[in-house]
């Protein structure tokens, strides 16, 4: 038997961390949603074999256990003591610790996979659960859609999903450990986003609102390290979009943008000086386990 899931990647529109924890994560509230750019997992069953195989042309994906999405499976043969094994093919899309959760999405389609695949009739919610022993960003991704985030970044509360608009993306060539950008944070030093005030702007719908309010505290750790990454954001203040931020630890810049005119002026500007540029919409839709 053989299962195709897609695995899409998220944005952080408000990011704030209120403090760190004896346990060494950081508290955080964050306002998450899933954008139309995407991994695509295919999950084959292996009746013969009780092994986990990886398989992804991306020389940046771990094909062992380091990879998430191999964390996900082995988390579900564990817990409920399957002895069948599964081939697991990553089509990578979205780029590699970018901040867009690309890891993390795959280990949430894996989990909704398997759901499936090996018939264990969980629902969403034991499936986020498990997906958060993984990593924080996990649980989010099991729903997809539209959330609030909190705890270390695996409570989440879904509200309605933004007006509909174009996301433009623009990844510089570089790689950011999100471990390291947290451990770099001084909070004393940074100016927190209103997070409430996000939700509400987004429960009215209203899209000024929105871009006046976005908002990352990571950013100014990784702009200091990454000067590039400011520069991206200039430019695509400079090309016309309506909000610019960084997603989640970065290096990746998004802008939201109404229009479709100003969108293809952003996205010819930005191919300009950076390779991996995308113009994608948000995804409103929450997954479902149908
Ligand atoms: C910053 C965010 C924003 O959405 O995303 P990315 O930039 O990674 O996409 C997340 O908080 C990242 O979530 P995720 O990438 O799943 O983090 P984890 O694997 O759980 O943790 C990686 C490391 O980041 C630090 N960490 C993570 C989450 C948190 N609330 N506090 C932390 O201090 C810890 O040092 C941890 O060891
Ligand atoms: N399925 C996967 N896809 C991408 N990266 C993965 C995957 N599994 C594990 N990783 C590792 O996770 C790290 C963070 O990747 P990713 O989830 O893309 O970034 P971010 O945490 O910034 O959103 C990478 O350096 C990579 O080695």
């Amino acid at each position: 038997m053989r299962l195709s899931v897609k695995a899409p990647a998220k944005i952080n529109l408000s990011l704030d961390v209120l403090y760190k924890r004896p346990d060494g994560y950081h508290e955080v509230q964050m306002v998450m949603t899933t954008i139309d750019l995407a991994d695509r997992i295919e999950l084959v069953a292996l009746p013969e074999e009780d092994a986990i195989r990886i398989v992804s042309q991306n020389r940046f994906v771990p094909d062992d256990c380091r990879n998430l999405a191999y964390q996900a499976a082995k988390l579900l043969k564990e817990t409920f003591s399957i002895r069948q094994g599964v081939a697991i093919s990553i089509t990578k899309h979205i780029p590699v610790a970018a901040g867009l959760a690309g890891g993390s999405s795959d280990a949430a389609a894996t989990l909704r996979g398997l759901n499936k695949l090996w018939q264990l009739g969980l629902t969403i919610d034991e499936l986020a659960e498990l997906g958060a022993k993984i990593g924080s960003d996990v649980a989010f991704c099991v729903y997809g859609g539209t959330a609030l985030a909190t705890g270390r970044g695996e409570i989440i509360t879904p509200i309605a999903s933004p007006p509909p608009c174009w996301v433009v993306l623009a990844k510089p060539p570089i790689g950011v450990s999100t471990a390291e950008v947290y451990r770099n944070l001084q909070l004393e030093h940074v100016s927190h986003p209103d997070v409430d005030a996000m939700v509400r702007a987004i429960e009215r719908q209203d899209y000024t609102a929105i871009c006046q309010l976005v908002g990352n505290v990571l950013e100014e750790v990784t702009l200091k390290k990454y000067p590039e990454v400011a520069h991206i954001k200039e430019q695509m203040k400079r090309f016309g979009a309506d909000a610019v931020l960084m997603s989640g630890s970065g290096p990746t810049v998004f802008g939201l943008i109404e229009h479709d005119s100003r969108m293809q002026r952003v996205y010819n500007g930005l191919r300009g000086f950076c390779d991996q540029v995308f113009a994608v919409r948000l995804l409103g839709e929450r997954h479902s386990l149908d």
